[in-house]
């Protein structure tokens, strides 16, 4: 993330105590906060706008009542938002290696997370755990959670992200061993129908040598497990 030159503020003039807007900047500004690695999906905003007018009416709303007036506007920028993942490649952000002789466990834990379950369109978020077993070559850590953020960032089930994100760390960095972990709740099961707050889904995918050697799954998984400190 970079702060956007064009968005800062001039120093108080002598007549006021107020900070004063830089004259020099376009009148369209870019966000105050611009992350050029996120994922961008240009979505089809009229369609989606008049499809949530359709639904308040169809629930008994009136979409022309003052509070709802920008709502279907505001559903499409979130729509946009949430599947921002759905025509990229997340596998891009693993492009950049370091030439590193380590072949232990990577891990990096606690990533979390929002997705789109794609049975009800409500959000499961949570938590995924991402370990690799180097083979020469190791990535920024931040690409590993870029890799997760982008991937969550489309209609889904738990398991497809779980196994998208170790077949693209498998395939992308050769490396020998791959264990994703992800917990996450959703909202489907806890806010409608069987109404469970509190449950939690864990999934899990294990690549090459964390699925054939039974002593570096235990490891992989201990160090998954182990309580922060
Ligand atoms: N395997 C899996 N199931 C999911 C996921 N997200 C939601 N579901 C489930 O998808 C199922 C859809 O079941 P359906 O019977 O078609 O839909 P439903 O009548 O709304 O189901 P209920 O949630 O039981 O009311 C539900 O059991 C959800 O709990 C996920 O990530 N993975
Ligand atoms: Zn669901």
């Amino acid at each position: 993330m970079f702060r956007d030159s064009a968005n800062t503020i001039a120093p108080s003039n002598q007549d006021s105590d107020k900070p004063v807007v830089d004259k020099e900047q376009p009148a369209e500004r870019t966000p105050f906060f611009v992350d050029k690695n996120a994922p961008h999906n240009e979505v089809d905003f009229a369609r989606i706008e008049s499809a949530v007018r359709v639904i308040l009416e169809a629930v008994g709303e009136d979409p022309d009542r003052d509070g709802l007036l920008e709502t279907p506007a505001r559903v499409a920028r979130m729509y946009a938002e949430m599947f921002a993942g759905l025509k990229s490649d997340p596998g891009r952000h693993l492009a950049k290696v370091f030439a590193e002789d380590y072949d232990e466990i990577v891990l990096v834990r606690d990533i979390s997370f929002c997705s789109m379950c794609e049975h009800h369109l409500l959000p499961f978020t949570g938590k995924a755990h991402i370990a690799y077993l180097p083979s020469g070559k190791v990535v920024g850590l931040s690409k590993l959670a870029r890799v997760v953020e982008e991937v969550a960032r489309r209609p889904q089930v738990q398991e497809r992200l779980t196994h998208t994100v170790a077949n693209l760390i498998e395939d992308r960095l050769s490396a020998r061993g791959v264990a994703v972990v992800v917990e996450s709740t959703h909202s489907c099961m806890t806010m409608r129908g069987i109404r469970k707050p509190g449950s939690l889904c864990l999934t899990s995918a294990m690549r090459g040598a964390f699925k054939t050697d039974p002593k570096s799954r235990a490891e992989v998984l201990g160090l998954i497990n182990r309580a922060a400190s």
